[in-house]
């Protein structure tokens, strides 16, 4: 059969096909519309029934098992809405483009032939006319080459011969292009999808992941899969394609909220906002860092990345160098939990709980009930213990004061209503001592602030707590005077409700340890994209604090923007040290997908060991470095922006930190297709963008424009990785400005790209 014939046959296949999703959304629409009707009945029905008369106290048991039945209904109709609902989004997906893939197999002498899509399709008979991508089966379309293949099936490791793989470009149900191929997915069909512009929002890759990748998105054995992949390897595209495949093999246990990612800011976080849902699932959830300690320590300010970044550029003496790596080790978070090895006869920092202005319990009684526990114990044994006993003695004054006369007075002044509710809501019985009961009750909400106090420790102080324990420190990293010095600057900073970034883990960190709280044991999987950032200290914590996840991380380590100027070791290296009694797995991606070959090539000459990094085979201009002289820089950065944009939808302009992207912003203040882009914007504009670098983390533009990179701005070998990230960022073009002095760092790069640029106005 030529492929003409073949494309026809196909053609007509996606024809059936194609009406087969229209009909079935139109019959799921129906549903949906009914079942709405009936989650409005049901809501309505228990509106009604929630009226009912509850001050006649016989009528209030019958009246709470009814509510309670209602509530369980109206449950029910809105799951079975949510349901119809996502079963709808994922025909809608599969509508204009049902599927990518086809595999022919032989399998015990039959010929079967698969075809593979974002989600499963049955015809009304229950043969598959589509097959999820994530269907055992479906991995050979991705892993198998021509012959003998197997994948995994409930009974075993089941052997096939692959005859055929066949992919497809379908855009509004027709086949744009279909190839033959014996790779997992050949050349032309990721070609002309790399060719493609920006975006507002990163795509799926499910039609083309890559057989490395692949490994990735299916591993469902390691404790730690670290993945150190190179700028623009499909990092953050395999992240997302593993979530919707672990949603889909643990579909029984897990659901998107039992899995967190980590993201590097809130720009991120939209920017991947769209993969989830395009292959039918919910997004998981999504913190940053800084999110996910800040909401740990309420109260307290602390400090992110980025404004640590900005203060790190101007100055960072060796001392503090020592003493921060010191701090950000997984050995210093150890050390504070060693705790009670060192000072057996401590006792916790303790608080007065205060209760209308006055202490309730006084702090030196916290430490006298501390003290009375049994020291042999563990200091979170002793903790719980005191806890425990402070709750006890709550409980007693609650008992006690039920018949003071000051009890017995608010009682009788509240009203009816209230007194009702006291009733209602603790379900008290009409009997002899009903009056004592509610005066219990009345008095357990007055007092609720206390117990609250006591449940969420607030008797203990873990700052104080912190500050002893590093003042105990027999470090020999940096003179005592200085280690003092920096104690006193926590001190200060604690007074004025500030934190920095290695000093908040570590204070959790003992808080928790003291406490034996912080752990959530509902998240099943912890994502943790641009893995580079973080300090082992930081890795050791989000590992204790979700003791049941299994982690993914992902990074590169040449794109160390945040921290470069002063970390020392190889994230690879750390991370196997940090969790060497877990089951790692590590996995390398060294081809580029992201950037045109020219721009690969011209970035990874940047790096030490850029031999590494593989450029894709797609073709378009060389960068350009352009020189200008001190009166004409900004115009012709200016001049630069506007012609690319002529071309491309999205230019961006990186810069070194904020500080120069706002003084561009004032050069450019007059166009108003140039947006300003800083840490609280949540999507990406078109048009002319200015932001410092640690905002472009994780995006792409078509088009990227890299600020100053002069000798002066980029001096030396400690500025590499903020300009690879930079010239990473770009999808078709790059071109680097230079105020008079070209950087060190671009030494290598032919003279043929560097142009000089003597034109325009002065004194721009
Ligand atoms: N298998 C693939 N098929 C099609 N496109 C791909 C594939 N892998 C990666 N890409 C594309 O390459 C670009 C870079 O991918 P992604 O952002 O996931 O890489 P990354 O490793 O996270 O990059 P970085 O570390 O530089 O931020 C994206 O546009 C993505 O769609």
């Amino acid at each position: 059969m030529t492929i003409n014939q073949s494309k026809q046959d196909e053609q007509k296949r996606v024809d059936i096909v194609a009406e087969k999703i229209d009909d079935k959304i139109e019959k799921i629409t129906q549903s949906i519309d009914q079942a709405h009707k009936e989650t409005h009945r049901i809501e309505r029905n228990y509106g009604e029934n929630t009226k009912v008369n509850t001050t006649e106290v016989d009528d209030q048991m019958e009246t709470n098992a009814s509510v309670q039945q209602q509530k369980q209904l109206v449950a029910l109709a809105v799951e079975n809405e949510n349901i119809l609902n996502s079963n709808k989004l994922k025909l809608e997906n599969l509508q204009g483009s049902p599927y990518f893939g086809r595999i022919d197999i032989v399998e015990d002498g039959e010929l079967d032939t698969l075809y593979i899509g974002t989600s499963t399709l049955q015809s009304d008979d229950g043969d598959f006319l589509i097959y999820d991508w994530r269907a055992p089966v479906s991995g050979i379309y991705y892993n198998g080459t021509l012959g003998k293949v197997t994948y995994p099936t409930p009974n075993g490791t089941a052997e096939v011969e692959l005859k055929k793989k066949r992919q497809f470009q379908i855009v509004h149900n027709k086949i744009r292009n279909m190839f033959d191929t014996n790779e997992t997915v050949g050349d032309e069909i990721l070609q002309s999808v790399l060719s493609e512009y920006s975006d507002e929002y990163l795509k799926s890759i499910v039609a083309t992941i890559q057989h490395e990748q692949n490994v990735i998105i299916r591993d469902t054995r390691s404790d730690i899969l670290l993945v150190q992949g190179v700028a623009g390897s499909g990092k953050t595209s395999a992240i997302l394609q593993r979530v919707a495949y672990l949603l889909y093999h643990s579909r029984e246990t897990m659901n998107a909220d039992n899995i967190v990612l980590f993201s590097p800011n809130k720009l991120f976080s939209n920017y991947i906002s769209e993969v989830l849902p395009s292959l039918g699932e919910r997004n998981m959830r999504q913190v940053t860092l800084n999110e996910f300690l800040s909401l740990r320590l309420t109260g307290v300010q602390v400090e992110t990345l980025f404004e640590r970044y900005e203060k790190d550029e101007r100055n960072l003496p060796e001392t503090t160098v020592k003493m921060r790596l010191y701090k950000e080790s997984g050995a210093f978070l150890e050390k504070l939990g060693q705790l009670e090895d060192e000072h057996p006869d401590h006792t916790p920092y303790f608080e007065d709980v205060i209760f209308e202005g006055k202490p309730f319990f006084t702090k030196s009684e916290i430490e006298s009930v501390y003290q009375a526990t049994n020291p042999a114990y563990h200091i979170p044994d002793r903790f719980l213990q005191t806890k425990n006993a402070l709750i006890k003695q709550l409980q007693k004054r609650i008992h006690e004061d039920r018949n003071e006369d000051w009890v017995q007075a608010e009682i009788d002044n509240l009203s009816d209503e209230d007194f009702q509710q006291i009733i209602t809501d603790h379900n008290i019985e009409e009997s002899t001592n009903q009056r004592e009961i509610i005066a219990e009750e009345f008095l357990k909400e007055r007092y609720a602030p206390i117990y609250n106090a006591l449940i969420n420790n607030y008797f203990f102080n873990p700052y104080k707590e912190y500050l002893f324990l590093l003042g105990k420190l027999d470090q020999k990293l940096v003179s005592e005077s200085v280690w003092q010095t920096m104690i006193e600057s926590i001190d200060h900073n604690i007074e004025t409700h500030k934190l920095s970034l290695s000093d908040a883990v570590a204070i959790l960190y003992l808080r928790d340890f003291i406490t034996d709280g912080g752990v959530n044991r509902s998240i099943q999987h912890i994502f943790i994209d641009e893995v580079q950032d973080y300090t082992m200290a930081q890795l050791k914590y989000i590992e204790h604090a979700f003791p049941n996840a299994k982690m993914t991380l992902l990074g590169d380590r040449s794109q160390d923007v945040l921290t470069s100027s002063y970390r020392r070791n190889d994230l690879v290296t750390e991370v196997n040290e940090l969790f060497k009694k877990k089951r790692i797995t590590t996995i390398t991606l060294n081809q580029s997908y992201r950037s045109t070959a020219e721009i690969t090539n011209f970035a990874k000459k940047l790096l030490p060991n850029g031999d590494e990094v593989k450029a894709f085979s797609r073709q378009g201009e060389e960068p350009v470095i352009k020189v200008f002289n001190d009166d004409n820089y900004y115009y012709g950065l200016k001049e630069t922006a506007k012609a690319l944009n002529q071309k491309y939808d999205t230019v961006a302009i990186l810069a070194r930190n904020q500080a120069q992207a706002e003084q561009i912003y004032t050069h450019f203040s007059d166009e108003s297709i140039v947006t300003l882009v800083d840490a609280n914007f949540r999507s990406i504009p078109k048009g002319i963008l200015i932001l410092p670098i640690y905002l472009a983390k994780g995006l792409e533009f078509d088009a990227v424009i890299g600020h100053d990179i002069s000798a002066k701005n980029y001096p030396d070998m400690r500025s590499t990785d903020v300009l690879y990230t930079i010239c990473t960022r770009a999808m078709h073009s790059l071109t680097l400005c230079v105020d008079q002095q070209i950087s060190p760092l671009l030494s290598d790069e032919p003279t043929t790209l560097i142009s000089r640029q003597e034109v325009g106005p002065s004194g721009e």
